[in-house]
């Protein structure tokens, strides 16, 4: 029989945190190790409800060896910290937290010679599916214009979304351009009319909304909507286990959903 993946989740106090915690405890692929809270966390030493018994909510990572992968959703401090452990130890890291800025982007992305990591802005296989037709949207209409909306909950610190961003990435890339040189995040007073190319993003936030993305793709006379609603945050969790079980064991690299959900097909 196969040895459970041995898993610590990072930012396990937060809601992606919740929620992982509530699949790993009964899935048996994994064994949690340590749920990992943030050095101020009042939850630090209390107990943690999983089927391995006796766990609590700590800021101390496990000594060598305890480990196969961390799985992370808890902010660029947090994962520094994560990425820092997972390098001087050789464990493979998944990560979720968005808001990154281009600095920490490259480098998570130089870590990738030392360790197997596997990042994902969004781990639904809505967003992935979202994500392919928008390339194939954006590729036969390159003259239509396009913007993102995003909506989330009151709490959520980074806007535009990391989605939100990654789709708009993937649809320059599409269109042989970059987001650097084709985004536009706000629009206010007199902007004039709007420069062909360019990716339009507007943000809302309220409430306690999951995470929803619309793509406007607007020509004369018509316009393609593609939308993307979560309603539970399961999904994000689920997609991070199921990566997280993909990863395990693999050898150094900079991973991501697509080749996990190709490889998975092809099978
Ligand atoms: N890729 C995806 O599919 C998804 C990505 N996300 C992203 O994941 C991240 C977390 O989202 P969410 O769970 O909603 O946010 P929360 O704020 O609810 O959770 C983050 C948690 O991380 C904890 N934390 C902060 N610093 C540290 C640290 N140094 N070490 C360990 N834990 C720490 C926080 O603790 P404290 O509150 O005590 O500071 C908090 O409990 C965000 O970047 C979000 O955008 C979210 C959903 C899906
Ligand atoms: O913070 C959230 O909640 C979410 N963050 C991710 C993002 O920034 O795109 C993914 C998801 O939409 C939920």
């Amino acid at each position: 029989m196969t040895q459970p993946v041995r898993l610590a989740i990072n930012g396990a106090t937060g809601r992606m945190g919740q929620a992982l915690l509530a699949l790993v405890k009964d899935d048996a692929r994994f064994s949690l190790v340590a749920a990992i809270a943030s050095p101020d966390s009042s939850k630090l030493g209390r107990p943690v409800d999983t089927c391995e018994g006796a766990l609590s909510f700590t800021h101390e990572w496990p000594a060598a060896d305890a480990l196969d992968v961390v799985v992370d959703f808890s902010g660029p401090a947090g994962l520094a910290e994560a990425l820092t452990y997972c390098e001087s130890h050789g464990v493979a890291l998944v990560t979720g937290t968005t808001g990154l800025d281009a600095t920490f982007a490259q480098r998570l992305s130089a870590s990738s010679s030392r360790i197997a990591l596997l990042r994902a802005a969004n781990f639904s296989l809505g967003v992935a599916v979202l994500t392919r037709l928008l390339r194939q949207a954006a590729a036969a209409l390159p003259d239509w214009d396009l913007d993102i909306i995003e909506a989330h909950h009151n709490r959520k610190e980074d806007a535009p979304s990391g989605t939100a961003l990654a789709l708009g990435e993937a649809a320059a890339d599409a269109r042989g351009t970059s987001l650097r040189e084709s985004a536009v995040y706000a629009r206010e007073g007199r902007v004039g009319p709007r420069t062909q190319g360019t990716i339009g993003f507007a943000v809302v936030r309220g409430g306690d909304i999951v995470g929803e993305h619309e793509l406007l793709l607007m020509g004369q006379g018509e316009r393609l909507e593609l939308v993307h609603r979560a309603t539970d945050r399961s999904i994000f969790a689920r997609g991070a286990l199921e990566a997280a079980h993909w990863l395990s064991g693999r050898e150094a690299g900079d991973y991501d959903l697509d080749a996990m959900l190709a490889e998975r097909s092809s099978r």
